[in-house]
């Protein structure tokens, strides 16, 4: 046994024994109540989920098992002292709640490394599918015909007992994570490079790995790549990929299946696909007013065209969120990318424009809850300056990135033993009786 299993094994007992007694001895204690307003808005704010990898405070930002962004990139092995943490690490440290030393993240390296080999027939399910289908398509199209590997699957139907499910959990969920990249670089490539595969290096770490299959081979785009990775991994356990995750493998459904459920919801607009669209919704803005700095008539050109956009029913991609009150510490991260290692890119100036025009339009409005930038906005004008510009493919990044937290996740639900969830439904007039209308 590995020692990362080892180390589960000991740590899992231990909690699954606390989640049964808080199951079996605490069940009536009442940890919240529900308003009309919250299950009509989609739920905010009801404590219904047990995630460990995460936690999200709506005014500080996402903080992996405790420690912030800064704080992470402070602590987390690196390649190069002046580079950003290995992804590996990150993983790590929501997977055992534990900091990762450099020979912890090295040992995930080289076993991503040796479990990537992902199944031919996964390269004819993705060939099966016209090029112009859209990348996300294709990469829950691959994830799905990846299932055929699944071992938990093959465990359960062999009988294991229930104790035992995460273990091969683990290993599916492991071999997932290694040939994620090589699947997304596959679409990238037969998507934009006319089908002109690179293979994967198996000197390099997971991130850069990834930058190099998707044909950029510079230590800027394996940086870029670490901290993208690194910010995208995870956001509590209620956003709409995470929670899907979690929900279908509730049911047992195999690793495979739960986090291509998982991906298929980030590339909703008002999720991930927010990550692609921000570029595209710039471009279009810049064919309509030209190209455009940051001074007051300029402004004024940006904030019309928010505002119209906005009238026609329209969001802006990149701002609002369903939980933070305040701009997303990921957005302020890569703001700070920029301003380390960027001079002189017009579309980041753009961006950086946009923070000062969109959130008062949207303040205006009165109903927005959150004004501020949220992630999107500003990972795809990172991504233009080091030529990686078709930004129909962002959110195939951002799922590779999502799957480290919501499968170490999908492994301590596992661990948990976490039931079939199953919220209760009500009719209309439930609701209407409620209200007395
Ligand atoms: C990785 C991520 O998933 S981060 C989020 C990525 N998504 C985006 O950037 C898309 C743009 N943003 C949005 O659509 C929203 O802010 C969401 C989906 C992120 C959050 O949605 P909610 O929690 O419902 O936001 P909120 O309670 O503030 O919404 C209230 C109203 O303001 C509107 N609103 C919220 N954000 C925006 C925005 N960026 N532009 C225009 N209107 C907005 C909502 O559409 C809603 O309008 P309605 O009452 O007429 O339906
Ligand atoms: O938390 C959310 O609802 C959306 C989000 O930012 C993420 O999943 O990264």
């Amino acid at each position: 046994m590995d020692y990362i299993k080892e180390k589960l094994l000991k740590k899992g007992d231990q909690e699954r024994q606390i989640v049964k007694k808080l199951a079996k001895e605490y069940g009536d204690l009442q940890l919240d109540t529900v308003s009309m307003s919250q299950v009509l808005t989609g739920m905010k704010g009801v404590t219904s989920l047990l995630t460990v990898t995460s936690k999200l405070d709506p005014e500080n930002g996402i903080r992996f098992r405790g420690y912030s962004i800064p704080e992470l990139q402070e602590k987390l092995p690196k390649l190069n002292p002046e580079g950003e943490p290995l992804p590996e690490g990150l993983f790590y440290l929501m997977l055992l709640d534990e900091l990762p030393s450099i020979e912890d993240v090295q040992y995930l390296t080289n076993e991503w490394t040796k479990r990537n080999k992902v199944p031919g027939h996964v390269f004819d399910v993705i060939n099966a599918l016209p090029p112009t289908s859209k990348p996300m398509t294709q990469f829950s199209a691959g994830i799905m015909a990846m299932a055929t590997e699944s071992l938990f699957q093959k465990a359960y139907r062999e009988g294991v007992p229930k104790d035992e499910y995460w273990v091969t959990t683990y290993e599916d969920v492991m071999n997932l994570i290694a040939q994620l990249p090589t699947i997304a670089a596959y679409i990238y490539r037969r998507n934009f490079h006319g089908g002109d595969i690179i293979p994967p290096d198996p000197k390099l770490d997971w991130a850069a790995n990834f930058a190099h299959m998707m044909g950029y081979d510079s230590e800027e785009v394996y940086r870029l790549f670490r901290m993208y990775l690194f910010l995208h991994a995870d956001h509590e356990g209620g956003n709409v990929s995470a929670h899907t995750t979690h929900l279908v493998s509730s049911a047992l459904s195999n690793p495979f299946y739960a986090y291509a459920a998982g991906m298929t919801g980030l590339a909703g607009p008002l999720h991930g696909y927010a990550n692609q669209e921000v570029i595209r919704w710039i471009k279009g803005m810049l064919d309509e007013i030209g190209p455009c700095g940051c001074a007051d008539e300029e402004k004024e050109k940006i904030a019309n065209y928010v505002k119209n956009y906005i009238a026609e029913g329209k969001v802006i991609p990149g701002f609002g969120h369903a939980v933070l009150r305040v701009t997303d510490p990921r957005y302020t991260a890569q703001k700070k990318f920029a301003e380390k290692y960027i001079k002189d890119d017009h579309l980041i100036d753009v961006v950086n424009c946009m923070y000062e025009v969109v959130p008062p339009v949207l303040q205006s409005l009165g109903k927005v809850k959150n004004p501020w930038p949220n992630v999107d906005a500003y990972s795809g004008s990172l991504l233009t300056h080091y030529g990686i510009d078709e930004y129909f493919f962002y959110t195939v990044m951002f799922g590779v990135s999502r799957a480290l937290g919501v499968l170490a996740q999908l492994v301590w639900d596992r661990i948990y033993a976490l039931p079939i969830e199953r919220p209760k439904s009500q009719t209309l007039q439930w609701f209407k009786d409620q209200a007395g209308i």
